[in-house]
């Protein structure tokens, strides 16, 4: 078993179009993801992971790289950003929101 999920959450996915300026549903429809953070077993490296309740569309698949600003903007909505995106957790509620928190808060100690 070479990836393990250290935390699981409902949310929205969103990724921002800098050109309009607004967040966009990623994915092919709108609704809730399951979205999970991956510890990989062997090289202890780590990526969040998100796929649509409904129909299981891959939605987000990204690394945590050192140095990731984790930005807790309200405490249901989480961001961050890489060369290419920034991602956009909206979360059903505080609790998976906080819980999501935690597990990246410990992955960037570890990476
Ligand atoms: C310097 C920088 O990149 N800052 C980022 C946030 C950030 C800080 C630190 C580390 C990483 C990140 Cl991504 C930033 O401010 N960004 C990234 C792109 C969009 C945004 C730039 C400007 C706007 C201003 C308002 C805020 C934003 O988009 N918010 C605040 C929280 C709110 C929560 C939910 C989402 C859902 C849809 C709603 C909306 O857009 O109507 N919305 C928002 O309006 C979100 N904004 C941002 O989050």
């Amino acid at each position: 078993m070479s990836e393990v999920p250290i935390a699981s959450g409902r949310a929205n996915v969103m990724l921002y179009d800098d050109a309009a300026k607004k967040w966009v549903a990623s994915g092919t429809t709108q609704g809730l993801s399951k979205v999970q953070i991956y510890r990989h077993t062997t090289n202890n490296t780590f990526r969040v992971v998100g796929r649509k309740l409904q129909d299981h569309e891959v939605v987000i698949n990204c690394a945590i790289i050192r140095g990731l600003k984790y930005n807790q903007a309200t405490p249901t909505f989480h961001q961050w950003r890489d060369q290419r995106q920034v991602y956009g957790l909206n979360f059903a509620n505080k609790e998976d929101a906080e819980c999501f928190a935690q597990a990246m808060a410990t992955a960037l100690d570890t990476i």
